[in-house]
């Protein structure tokens, strides 16, 4: 064996690296990206042949919430399979739906003793911003949260007699004092909470409890209204923010504007919001229902067009699982808000922004992976196929189109709204620091033990120019 040897080469795949894609061997050694170059095959002592395949940095999913402790609605161990069989490396769960939410450091503790052991990727954990826990941030970002989670509409769900519910402004205004402190991002929900509330009891109250009626129960307008009191907020505080799951060009355009004002602001879109509408959600019923809802074809055309200009910097599954049960119901409202599509996103987001659009890859790679670790202090270790970094690959393969099944889903409860979709693109193949932790092709698709490893951001959220200056 020569001197000079890597413990595994990835063999002559399409590889994403960060300005280009490139044929080439991507050789790996201790967990890392040593080399990239052709013919290093004489060098390994493993080969993974990915000729005529694509190879991605792993998606870093920001926004997942796999709700344990205290629910069976999905927990670590298969929220991370699933993620893991959808070309996940990463991912940041959310405080929200657990119980108890994770608005404290010892419920923190709580969170991380089912995460050990059980996850087959690397995490983080979102801290939560709620009414009466300010004293409780400067402590859960010293125990290394990604960031914080608020609410400006009601979240409803389990946690909620738990305390988390919706903060008001003050609270707000003076949870972005503490956090712009300790350097960590704010991520927000913004949607209006009196338009959304206001709304959804008039329509309830007229019997109006469709799908269509639920969608115009929560405008656009108290999307865009609640980003502008929100950044209104950064420019008086100085916090950093993340807006998740953003639905509308409008409110992108907003954040848009407070960039090139030197606000430090990053914006996240769903892939359920590229790839399907209002009228998927009529079809398919409450397994389609969020929030913010699908929007029409015009608006979903529109935030298109803000994605390849570069006008988003990030997307993330906000898997919102739940159990089957509270997917039916005839009254859209009393549904569960919240899509179970965690497994889906890099084969729905190549299919749509690549194949179809013509989106180069290194652009939508930028989306998946390295804006996340860029913006919550994960990069140059994660984030990109370069020398050096933690060797999280996926390997697609783009030329065996099926139809997603309810069987293929690792899921606990395999309901999504893309169930019945054609795609080309298939996930083969999801490394993490350089082991396979998840092989399509095995019968067995998951190593016998998990091995993800808790991450933290390095210090604190640097202002990157990207998110501050607009880009
Ligand atoms: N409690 C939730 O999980 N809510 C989530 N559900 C959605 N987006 O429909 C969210 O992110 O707001
Ligand atoms: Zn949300
Ligand atoms: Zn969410």
């Amino acid at each position: 064996m020569p001197e000079r040897t890597y413990d595994l080469v990835i063999h002559q795949g399409s590889a994403v690296l960060p300005n280009t894609v490139e044929v080439t061997d991507i050789a790996i050694a201790k967990g890392r990206i040593v080399a990239l170059a052709p013919n290093l095959l004489p060098y390994a002592r493993r080969v993974i042949d990915a000729t005529g395949k694509v190879v991605l940095p792993g998606m870093i999913d920001v926004h997942v919430h796999l709700n344990e402790p205290g629910l069976d609605w999905e927990g670590f161990l298969s929220g991370s399979q699933a993620l893991a069989a959808g070309g996940c490396t990463t991912f940041f769960d959310m405080p929200i739906n657990g119980v108890p939410p994770t608005i404290s450091t010892a419920c923190l503790q709580l969170k991380c003793r089912c995460a050990r052991r059980q996850t087959y990727l690397d995490y983080g954990f979102w801290g939560g911003l709620v009414p009466g826990n300010l004293h409780e941030l400067r402590s859960l970002a010293d125990c290394g949260v990604v960031g914080f989670k608020a609410f400006m509409s009601s979240p409803g769900g389990p946690s909620a007699e738990h305390g988390f519910v919706a903060a008001d402004d003050i609270t707000l205004y003076r949870g972005m004092l503490e956090i712009a402190k300790t350097g960590r991002v704010l991520a927000l929900h913004a949607e209006s909470e009196p338009w959304v509330a206001r709304l959804a009891a008039e329509f309830v109250r007229n019997g109006r409890t469709g799908p269509a009626d639920y969608a115009q129960s929560r405008p656009v307008l108290a999307e865009v209204e609640a980003v502008e009191r929100a950044l209104l907020y950064a420019e008086y505080t100085g916090c950093p923010l993340h807006f998740v799951h953003i639905s509308s060009a409008a409110a992108v355009a907003r954040i848009q504007e407070a960039k090139r004002r030197g606000v430090d602001v990053s914006v996240e879109t769903c892939p359920h919001y590229l790839a399907l509408t209002d009228e998927d959600m009529a079809r398919l019923g409450p397994v389609a229902k969020c929030a913010p809802p699908l929007r029409n074809r015009r608006e979903q055309a529109d935030l298109w067009e803000m994605v390849l200009a570069g006008r988003i910097d990030i997307i993330a599954s906000d898997h919102s699982p739940c159990p089957m049960e509270m997917k039916i119901h005839d009254n859209f409202f009393e549904a569960w808000g919240g899509i179970a599509g965690g497994q889906s996103s890099v084969a729905v987001m190549v299919e749509e922004a690549h194949l179809r659009r013509g989106m180069p890859l290194h652009a939508l790679a930028r989306l998946l992976a390295t804006n996340p670790a860029r913006r919550f202090g994960l990069f140059p270790k994660k984030g990109a196929i370069q020398c050096g970094a933690d060797a999280d690959l996926v390997i697609l393969d783009t030329n065996r189109p099926y139809v997603l099944r309810p069987e293929h889903l690792f899921q606990r409860h395999p309901h999504s709204p893309y169930i019945g979709r054609r795609l080309r693109v298939r996930v083969e193949k999801t490394l993490v620091r350089g082991q396979v932790v998840y092989d399509a092709d095995r019968v067995a698709p998951f190593p016998d033990e998990p091995a993800g490893q808790w991450v933290k951001p390095a210090g604190s959220v640097r202002k990157e120019p990207s998110f501050a200056h607009g880009s």
